[in-house]
């Protein structure tokens, strides 16, 4: 099984150091090889996401992937920035949908900034379309504005749409979600203001016809947010597009104790997939060993279970995230009094003790 390792930059490479440790020691038999993508593949090869990676993409089983930005390229023409290579691995691989399990691990209870009655317990799935909406609608760009107000001045634009195929798939893939769990889907739209969102929820609703197991109810994103730090644990299921679903998803992070603790899978309609953290480059904490490496190790669990078939590989490192967890190892930005910070790397080389 070959595995397509994309580590990026900032901490990205640290962090994906501690996962390609992990699934180097289950005893499997994995053909592991590294390409350069965003930031370093463009200082390495002139483009974010060059033809060798995505061709690596492309042939193997399933990616794993570290984070990929740097601010001192947030000035090169778009089509060059980092962020085009993730986004252009998700549209070239057709990975439209992306699940981000918000879970609380009891031990953690204390690091969230939520109050631990509001999270104990908090187990919820964030399903994310990935390759649609106000992302990679078009036309796009900066223009002479034509009418209104603000006639002939220059304008920003994009443009939101959905086709029906792209609502209803993600849609069958949350209903489906819901069937393994507790049966309730929440699909968060603005359909009180957008169209695009009205006729999501159309046909989310005509979906929900084929699942009559299935409790489905609509809410709107602003209330969602609100929801989300109110009462998480009222939700199971939410489904939504890609760019609410991007914003929600880093609020559901906070209420796990941190975002470096939230993985991600990506997966195309036959379950092929590309496997990340939900977080990003984190800039400011790169070099310094201190991120945490939790969130892609899960994703590389994730990536075992759904889309190299090796589920009790992925429970092992599940439960040697607990271990570590129940041992009182915490990276900085879990850290409370009472625990022992570790660095990046002492936290990989936990997890790898503890497999067991
Ligand atoms: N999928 C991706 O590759 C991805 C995702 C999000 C952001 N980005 C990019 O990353 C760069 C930085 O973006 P940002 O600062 O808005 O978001 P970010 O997620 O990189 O960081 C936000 C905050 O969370 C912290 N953080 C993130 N991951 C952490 C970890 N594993 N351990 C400890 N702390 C962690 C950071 O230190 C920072 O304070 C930008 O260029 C952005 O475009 C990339
Ligand atoms: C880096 C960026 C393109 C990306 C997104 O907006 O999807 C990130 O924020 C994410 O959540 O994976
Ligand atoms: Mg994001």
């Amino acid at each position: 099984m070959k595995i397509a390792i994309l580590p990026g930059d900032g901490i990205g490479p640290e962090i994906m150091a501690q996962a390609v440790k992990v699934l180097n020691v289950l005893g499997e038999q994995f053909e592991m090889e590294s390409a350069d993508v965003g930031g370093a593949g463009y200082a390495a090869h002139g483009h974010p996401l060059p033809p060798a990676t995505l061709a690596l993409a492309k042939s193997a089983d399933a990616v794993l992937f570290g984070a990929v930005g740097d601010f001192k390229y947030d000035t090169l023409e778009r089509a060059l920035r980092p962020e085009q290579a993730i986004l252009g691995l998700r549209r070239e691989l057709a990975l439209f949908a992306n699940l981000r399990p918000a879970i609380l691990y009891p031990e953690l209870a204390g690091a969230s900034t939520l109050k631990p009655e509001v999270v104990s317990g908090l187990d919820i799935l964030i399903i994310r379309e990935l390759t649609g909406d106000i992302y990679f609608g078009k036309p796009r760009g900066v223009r002479e504005c034509p009418d209104g107000p603000f006639k002939g001045e220059r304008e920003g634009f994009d443009t939101m749409r959905y086709a029906e195929t792209e609502i209803r798939r993600i849609a069958h893939v949350a209903f489906q979600a819901a069937q393994k769990r507790s049966k309730r889907v929440t699909s968060v739209d603005k359909a009180n203001v957008l169209e695009t969102f009205q006729f999501w929820r159309d046909i989310v609703t005509d979906v929900h016809k084929e699942y009559p197991d299935i409790e489905l109810d609509h809410m709107y994103v602003d209330n969602a947010a609100m929801q989300l730090v109110r009462a998480p644990k009222k939700f199971d299921v939410m489904v939504t597009g890609n760019m609410f679903g991007d914003i929600l998803s880093d609020c559901a992070a906070m209420l796990t104790g941190s975002i470096g603790m939230l993985p991600s899978a990506s997966l195309d309609a036959n379950n092929k997939g590309l496997y990340e953290p939900s977080h990003g480059s984190a800039p400011d904490i790169a070099g310094k060993g201190i991120a945490n490496p939790l969130a892609t190790i899960l994703s590389a669990a994730m990536m075992l279970r759904f889309s190299l078939g090796k589920t009790e590989q992925a429970e092992r490192i599940e439960n040697a995230v607990k271990k570590v967890l129940a041992q009182g190892l915490r990276t900085a930005d879990i850290f409370e009094a009472g625990t022992t910070k570790v660095g990046t790397e002492e936290m990989g080389n936990a997890v790898v003790k503890a497999l067991g």
